[in-house]
């Protein structure tokens, strides 16, 4: 699968733009704030009908301007597909794949995959369990609808309950068939939640490990663990006896939004007992790991989305990134770096590449 061309209209910096790509090497080069990474974002939103960065969709439109479009062509296997995602100020985003509007934006998720690496990726280990949650979570949506709604269904339930704790919390009391119904819903959605996570984390692991033993000279011991207190025994009595202290607290205290992914080294925490170099082998390897997975299960190649990633990794770690990306590992690529000559340097000899210079929101092709 690659993408064959994108056009943007008042994307964040951009306020036209047009890029016909290489089904296999693009680079865009050019200095800082210029843009590269607002056309990867685009890209992005192709995908997962969402930014990779900015908090909210409204961010994405061009200050001063009233709405943005993305609109991109996609060749999978004999067909192409044209998707477009636009967003008007103040309204609901739109998504249309040849033409047709889906009734559930959700409906779109995982039919174009795309693998982004970024300097942001170690948050992943540093910061909360959210972050981790959602790394696994937006692969497992891409590869099954099930549990794409199951989530979406959580969350409402969780946002309706937590509205039904606030309300109530001013009179200490709370609408009991109310409270029983909702708790019924969020204990069952949330097991089925819990019990897919295990079971895809047992099969993303070895992938994830192989990845890391290569990228490390098989040195240390790396593990991802995920144990869900939803899977304990007597979950349920503990989560309802909970409510006295959600009722203070004004939220749901207990439930697989809470699950948290341990990753280890030799046994210890990655996050405080991991070097820098180790955390960085380890996202790279997870992210490697995401893309073989959908690779695997989607039956053709994700998208792969490098930004500036050279700048922050060492010799050992590029060199086996681009022995990857020269053994045709992988399929397109795009790749961004504020070093025009390393890039190039980089990917000379290497067939199909384009290279793309961007400069304040404009992008042309280099001869
Ligand atoms: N909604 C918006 N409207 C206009 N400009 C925006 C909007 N959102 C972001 N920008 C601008 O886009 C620029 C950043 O672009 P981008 O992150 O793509 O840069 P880059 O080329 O990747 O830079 P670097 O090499 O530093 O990573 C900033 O100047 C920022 O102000």
């Amino acid at each position: 699968m690659f993408l064959s061309n994108i056009q943007l209209l008042n994307f964040k910096n951009y306020e036209e733009a047009h890029m016909v790509c290489s089904p296999q090497i693009n680079c865009l080069v050019g200095e800082n704030g210029s843009g590269k990474t607002n056309m990867l974002d685009a890209i992005h939103y192709l995908s997962l009908v969402k930014s990779a960065f900015a908090g909210h969709d409204q961010q994405s439109i061009k200050h001063q301007s009233g709405f943005f479009s993305v609109m991109g062509s996609f060749d999978l296997e004999v067909r192409k597909h044209k998707v477009l995602c636009g967003l008007q100020a103040g309204a609901k985003k739109v998504l249309k794949c040849d033409q047709v509007a889906y009734d559930r934006l959700s409906d779109h998720i995982g039919r174009f995959p795309v693998v982004l690496m970024a300097p942001h990726d170690t948050d992943l280990i540093r910061e909360g369990s959210e972050e981790r949650r959602r790394f696994f979570d937006t692969i497992i949506c891409q590869l099954d609808q099930h549990y794409l709604q199951a989530l979406m269904n959580y969350s409402n339930l969780l946002k309706q309950r937590n509205a039904l704790l606030r309300q109530c919390q001013p009179v200490g009391r709370i609408d009991e068939d109310l409270l029983a119904t909702y708790d019924h819903a969020l204990l069952q959605k949330g097991q089925a939640i819990a019990e897919r996570r295990q079971v895809f984390v047992a099969y993303f692991e070895p992938l994830f490990q192989a990845h890391y033993r290569e990228l490390s000279g098989g040195r240390e011991a790396v593990a991802l663990n995920y144990r869900s207190e939803v899977l304990t025994e007597g979950f349920g009595d503990r989560f309802r006896s909970a409510v006295q202290k959600d009722l203070i607290l004004g939220r749901t205290t207990l439930g697989v939004h809470r699950d948290d992914l341990k990753f280890s080294i030799d046994g210890h925490a990655v996050k405080r007992f991991g070097s820098q170099g180790q955390q960085k082998s380890f996202v790279i390897a997870l992210k490697l790991a995401q893309f073989d997975v959908l690779q695997e299960q989607k039956g053709f190649k994700p998208i792969l989305l490098l930004d500036d990633i050279f700048d922050k990794l060492d010799d050992q770690r590029m060199h086996h990134l681009l022995s990857l990306v020269a053994d045709g590992r992988f399929g397109q690529i795009f790749i961004t770096d504020a070093r025009p000559e390393r890039t190039k340097s980089l990917v000379a000899g290497m067939a199909q590449v384009k290279v793309f210079r961007v400069d304040q929101g404009k992008i042309s092709e280099e001869e």
